[in-house]
């Protein structure tokens, strides 16, 4: 914990130098590449992103350099530069070596000045500052109060109140009301603004936070149709459609939640607002008046063709009433079925109730080739692993990101199960599809394996799947 008392007497003015630290200098504005896209101003979510062409999946968008960025702690500190999050070979430690509790290293020395005449020069004696709660606090200081001014400020967090008294005014005798003010809103920039940068092999290891000036002009949707890939050598990032996008729509990419991954809109709008204070107005937020194929997916109980979503009281093919009571009964046994493994069991069950293209279908499907994988029948996973394709295929769209993820589970299944014709046919439709979303840079590792297993078919090396090559 933070002792401001013991932290305050230890530093006096006299041994901080609070002159102007040497302000960043903020890169112009990258350019949409080949002009496929400008920023508008919209009436519900500020400025936003449109294709000034029609645009097909997989398009470039936009590579740019992070403006300011933090690598968190952990293990990534001792891989990247702290300065620049290239990856380190040799790295080069802070001038003030065993003085330094700052556990970082930098890829060269000039990094390690640029740091150290920017900031770590006084941070270097608070360890304590080196915690998750005070990075936006850090990154703000890095800047001079108003150098985003072409960000969002977003809403003001009374978090920061107490970040700011805590850190500057007590810490560094920087109380001027005028200062605080100005920092406030930079941390609330930098809240609405920052991206949680990922390591490219690992999508849920987050590596540290950034700020990208013309990739923060991208407003969210949680059925986006654009996607944000980082470069592990530089940090910068690349944003590329993943769908084909019209001349005059909206590019949108997601800062977190996802509607295939959480269905609930209360959900997903609570958690937008709580980590960056907006009421989410995109489309599948809106779709609750103009219900969609996927929300209507409950069979009608009498005419077995009308289709209802959650609560509609008649079906609108036959207009019988609908028994609500006796599908949570139904749901109740699924629920039962899926506690226990019993995957079979409960896939009956929601192919009497629920429309076979139902994303719940899916899941259940998914859950059934991860669980004949899991067991070495590979062609009883296959199986499920076709029909769960199918499914995403016809709800996000062959090229999407999560026919992708599909495909290639499908590939490797194909490939174990001594399939060799179709995991011929499969990997390379599997391939072109990881090209045309630029995937193949993105997960390296995935993208040399489905290249692997096809060298391998090709070269009739191949026996009896990956375990016995
Ligand atoms: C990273 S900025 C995006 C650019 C921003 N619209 C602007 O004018 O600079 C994030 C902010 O955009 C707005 N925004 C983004 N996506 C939105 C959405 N789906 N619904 C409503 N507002 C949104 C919110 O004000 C949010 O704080």
């Amino acid at each position: 914990m933070l002792d401001n008392h013991h932290l305050t007497r230890r530093l006096t003015p006299a041994h901080i130098d609070l002159r102007p630290w040497p302000p960043i200098q903020l890169p112009a504005l990258a350019q949409w590449e080949q002009q496929q896209a400008k920023v508008i101003n919209t009436t519900n979510a500020g400025r936003s992103v449109i294709a000034t062409k029609k645009l097909s999946s997989g398009a470039l968008l936009l590579s740019e350099r992070a403006c300011i960025q933090w690598l968190y702690r952990g293990p990534q500190r001792q891989r990247y530069c702290f300065h620049c999050f290239h990856r380190v070979n040799h790295g080069v430690s802070c001038r003030s070596n065993h003085a330094c509790q700052w556990d970082i290293i930098y890829c060269s020395k000039q990094c390690e000045a640029i740091q150290w005449w920017r900031q770590h020069r006084w941070l270097c004696r608070f360890s304590e500052l080196d915690v998750l709660d005070t990075v936006d606090l850090l990154l703000a200081l890095q800047l001079l109060p108003g150098s985003l001014d072409d960000l969002d400020s977003g809403m003001h967090d009374p978090l920061y109140d107490n970040q700011i008294e805590r850190v500057c005014c007590r810490l560094f005798y920087m109380s001027s009301p005028h200062f605080q003010k100005a920092l406030g809103r930079t941390l609330g920039q930098i809240r609405c603004n920052s991206f949680a940068v990922k390591q490219s092999h690992d999508q849920d290891g987050i590596k540290g936070k950034a700020i990208y000036l013309t990739g923060s002009m991208i407003n969210h949707a949680c059925d986006p149709n654009a996607l944000v890939f980082f470069d592990d050598q530089d940090n910068s990032i690349q944003i590329r459609t993943c769908r084909s996008i019209n001349k005059g729509e909206g590019i949108f990419i997601s800062y977190g939640p996802l509607a295939s991954r959480e269905p609930s809109i209360i959900k997903r709008k609570e958690i937008l607002q709580q980590r960056y204070f907006f009421d989410c107005q995109c489309d599948a937020c809106r779709q609750v008046i103009t219900s969609s194929p996927q929300q209507r997916f409950i069979k009608c109980q009498a005419c077995m063709t009308g289709r209802l979503e959650r609560n509609q009281a008649r079906c609108e093919e036959c207009h019988c009433a609908y028994d609500w009571d006796e599908l949570t009964k139904q749901e109740q046994r699924i629920e039962m079925y899926l506690a226990r493994d019993a995957f079979e069991q409960a896939l009956k069950i929601q192919r009497q109730i629920y429309d076979k293209d139902a994303h719940i279908i899916g899941q259940t499907l998914d859950q059934l080739a991860h669980f004949y994988a899991m067991r070495g029948s590979f062609k009883e996973s296959a199986k499920y692993s076709r029909e769960s394709l199918a499914i995403v295929c016809k709800t996000f769209g062959p090229e999407s990101i999560e026919a992708a993820e599909e495909m290639l589970k499908l590939s490797t299944l194909l490939f174990n199960a001594n399939l060799p014709q179709e995991a011929k046919a499969q990997i390379q439709k599997t391939i072109q599809v990881h090209r045309k979303l630029g995937l193949d840079q993105q997960n390296p590792e995935d993208f040399n394996e489905l290249q692997t297993m096809l060298f391998l078919l090709y070269n009739a090396r191949y026996k009896c799947g990956i375990g016995s090559v």
